[in-house]
């Protein structure tokens, strides 16, 4: 039988702007052979009518918002389900602040229950003190997802991670994180998907997160080599994945 597919967007189907070679062919396999899938991302800035939108820009087409699951809306549905009508202070983009107010919260800068931080462009020194006074104020401190960086066009980008790491060190807090490896996201996929966990293939470009994510939860795991991996860098984690592709148009999901 085939296994579903769970896979990660940015350094699989594309790395910053660019589409990955491959990627729309075997996104096209996929949805040609009736195979179960889902895209599993940390990226939490986005909504999923935005991903659908881009991989449409880049000429990836026949896609749904329901194909997508962010970091965003798992750690609204996280946060749902420890608190109704919250009140949070957010730093992160519009895909995060959309999802919260999806689940009925509210956006608080006075002793909110929560500050929720995510990737964001736009960030300001404003911002993380704001942060750092409600955490030390008692607020509970949450973050979307642990990448500290993104691979995009010229370099990396500081990402989630970095501004948790500036946070942390302000308020000597620790973020509780939604996002992968975290087994919130993959149980969120594998019951999107109806599938049992040995029934289905993570595929990633991060061993810290999708790959150690998807070992744990019990799935068949595949790295691609076209984002933060290198053959060189895997070398250093104490776990491997079970397949090693240089990139997702080598993948026969029927092989897996
Ligand atoms: O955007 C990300 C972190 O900022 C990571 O996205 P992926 O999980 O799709 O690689
Ligand atoms: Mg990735």
């Amino acid at each position: 039988m085939t296994k579903s597919i769970i896979s990660d967007m940015d350094g699989v189907i594309y790395r910053g702007k660019a589409l990955i070679p491959g990627a729309n062919d075997f996104v096209q396999r996929l949805l040609k052979g009736n195979v179960p899938f889902l895209f599993l991302t940390n990226n939490a800035e986005q909504t999923p009518l935005d991903l659908k939108l881009k991989l449409e820009h880049l000429g990836i087409k026949g896609l749904s918002e329901d194909n997508f699951i962010t970091s965003a809306m798992a750690t609204a549905m996280f946060l749902k389900s420890q608190k109704e009508n919250a009140t949070v202070y957010v730093v992160g983009g519009g895909g995060l602040i959309n999802e919260l107010y999806n689940v009925g919260f509210s956006i608080s800068e006075s002793n909110p229950d929560y500050v929720v931080v995510g990737k964001t462009t736009s960030l300001s020194y404003e911002q993380l003190k704001k942060a750092v006074r409600l955490i030390d104020g008692g607020a509970k401190f949450i973050g979307t997802n642990p990448d500290m960086i993104d691979p995009v066009e010229g370099g990396n980008e500081p990402a989630a991670g970095t501004i948790l790491a500036a946070i942390a060190a302000a308020t000597g807090k620790t973020p509780y994180i939604v996002g992968k490896p975290n087994a919130l996201m993959m149980t969120l996929a594998t019951r999107k998907l109806g599938v049992h966990p040995d029934d289905a293939v993570m595929i990633g470009d991060r061993m810290d997160t999708d790959i150690v994510g998807g070992m744990e939860a019990g799935m068949t795991t595949a790295l691609v080599l076209s984002g933060v991996s290198t053959k060189e860098s895997i070398k250093a984690f104490p776990y491997k994945p079970d397949h090693i592709f240089n990139n997702v148009g080598e993948i026969d999901p029927a092989a897996l």
